[in-house]
């Protein structure tokens, strides 16, 4: 073996390009759900610091961004930040939360943005280095109006979706970004008036891994490419091209992780393979969320009631769509582990495991065949660090999970379980 392939091995090793819920260690688990109580979120900070590692490794040059929405806990955004990352933000409120985690370069993706969101952002951006992306002519004129005239990103409906399912395919949706056959002139407009244009921006949208999603990113890519051609005929040079995130991760253990590497070498290939002059060989930006969160977190919850049906083995657990969104919005799948001791030993049989909310779509999983189990037994529920507690809601009444950080060996809570009585703190007396 050569000095370099023994290296890079080693880097493999220790920074493997995908956990699965098996690599979780489950008495370490089991001792945290004693401790801590369930439902609960656990996050490895470590994890989510050799996601960051690896993304910047295969995108050496570009400019990444974190899309806070994936998860936007404190302690997460202070360790991504610390990885010297910057933050794509899609609120005021993840502008305020980026900035304290310490960011010091800021996003903000203004979709069809609230006057409140605007009128905090502009203020945000005096003080701090913050580009605002817009997504439709409306927004230059709300910005202008209120006196900004700063680093401007022009995000373009691609017209190519991507992603786990057609609620996140973003690319096709009109309600993101201008027209595509638009955008040249929306880039020249913003120009004219006084903006500072950096770049263009698009995103097809979320959990791209398959082939046919990979061929939907460099069909973007390339036309990314070609707009900032047309845009430089009318005069306009861009600095950076931004192709939005969506790098997706294996959910079911037959799903392959992403090869960044081949990931992004296909990447500056489709963008460079327009025009490579200088005035149009801008820098490349990327935007991921999940790619850097999933695998670092789990939920753990407790079962609480077993059921036999002619059909399915009916596990009631103490977490639902309230905590975990996903299975129920997008039929998405998580993998799930029986944390019992002797889980080994016990047979299988087909699972149905289900939340305490009282709507059908709150179940975990279905029919997934599980080591049979019984009335007191902790489950994980892997990939639970991207879009989990960040969607979760209190429907139902239900206070959302505390969340506890695993960071260089220790753990301590990052966020305190909710409480009933925390549920109706903003209510007026009557
Ligand atoms: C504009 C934009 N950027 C980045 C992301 C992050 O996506 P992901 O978490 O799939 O990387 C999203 C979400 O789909 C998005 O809408
Ligand atoms: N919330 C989505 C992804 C983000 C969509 C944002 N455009 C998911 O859980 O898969």
């Amino acid at each position: 073996m050569t000095t370099e392939a023994a290296s890079t091995s080693s880097v493999a090793a220790v920074n493997p390009p995908v956990r699965r819920l098996a690599d979780w260690p489950a008495a370490d688990l089991r001792d945290l759900a004693t401790e801590h109580g369930t439902p609960l979120y656990v996050v490895d900070l470590d994890r989510v610091r050799e996601n960051a590692v690896r993304l910047r490794q295969a995108f050496l040059d570009a400019e990444i961004s974190y899309a806070v929405k994936a998860n936007a806990i404190g302690s997460v955004l202070e360790t991504i930040a610390d990885a010297g990352l910057g933050a794509e933000c899609a609120s005021a409120g993840e502008v305020v939360r980026a900035l304290e985690a310490g960011f010091d370069r800021v996003r903000y993706t203004a979709v069809n943005p609230p006057a409140r969101d605007l009128d905090r952002v502009v203020d945000l951006a005096a003080d701090h280095e913050v580009a605002i992306t817009i997504g439709a002519s409306d927004t230059l004129d709300r910005l202008a109006e209120r006196g900004w005239t700063g680093e401007l990103f022009v995000r373009v409906n691609p017209g190519v979706g991507a992603g786990h399912h057609e609620k996140v395919r973003t690319g096709t949706d009109p309600k993101f970004g201008v027209p595509d056959e638009r955008a040249a002139a929306v880039v020249s407009e913003a120009a004219e008036r006084g903006f500072d244009v950096r770049g263009l921006h698009a995103h097809a949208g979320s959990g791209i891994l398959n082939d046919d999603d990979l061929d939907s990113h460099r069909a973007l890519v390339a036309r990314m490419g070609e707009l900032v051609s047309e845009v430089a005929d009318a005069g306009v040079v861009l600095d950076t091209v931004n192709v939005g995130g969506g790098f997706g991760v294996p959910y079911r253990e037959s799903e392959s992780p992403l090869d960044l590497d081949s990931l992004a070498a296909a990447t500056h290939e489709a963008l460079d393979s327009v025009d490579g002059s200088d005035d149009r060989d801008p820098a490349l930006g990327i935007e991921p969320g999940r790619y850097l969160v999933a695998d670092a977190g789990v939920l753990v919850t407790r079962a609480n009631t077993v059921k036999s049906t002619p059909e399915t083995t009916i596990v009631g657990v103490d977490c639902g769509m309230t905590d975990l969104l996903r299975p129920a919005l997008y039929d998405a799948h998580h993998a799930i582990r029986l944390l019992a001791p002797d889980a080994a030993e016990r047979g299988t049989v087909s699972t149905t495991v289900v939340g305490p909310v009282c709507e059908s779509a709150d179940a975990l999983a279905r029919d997934r065949e599980l080591p049979a189990p019984a009335r007191d037994d902790l489950l994980a529920v892997g990939n639970a660090g991207a879009y989990g507690y960040e969607m979760a809601s209190t429907y139902n009444s239900r206070p959302r999970p505390a969340v506890i950080a695993l960071d260089d060996g220790e753990s301590r809570v990052c966020v305190h379980r909710e409480t009933i009585d925390d549920l109706t703190r903003l209510e007026v007396d009557r």
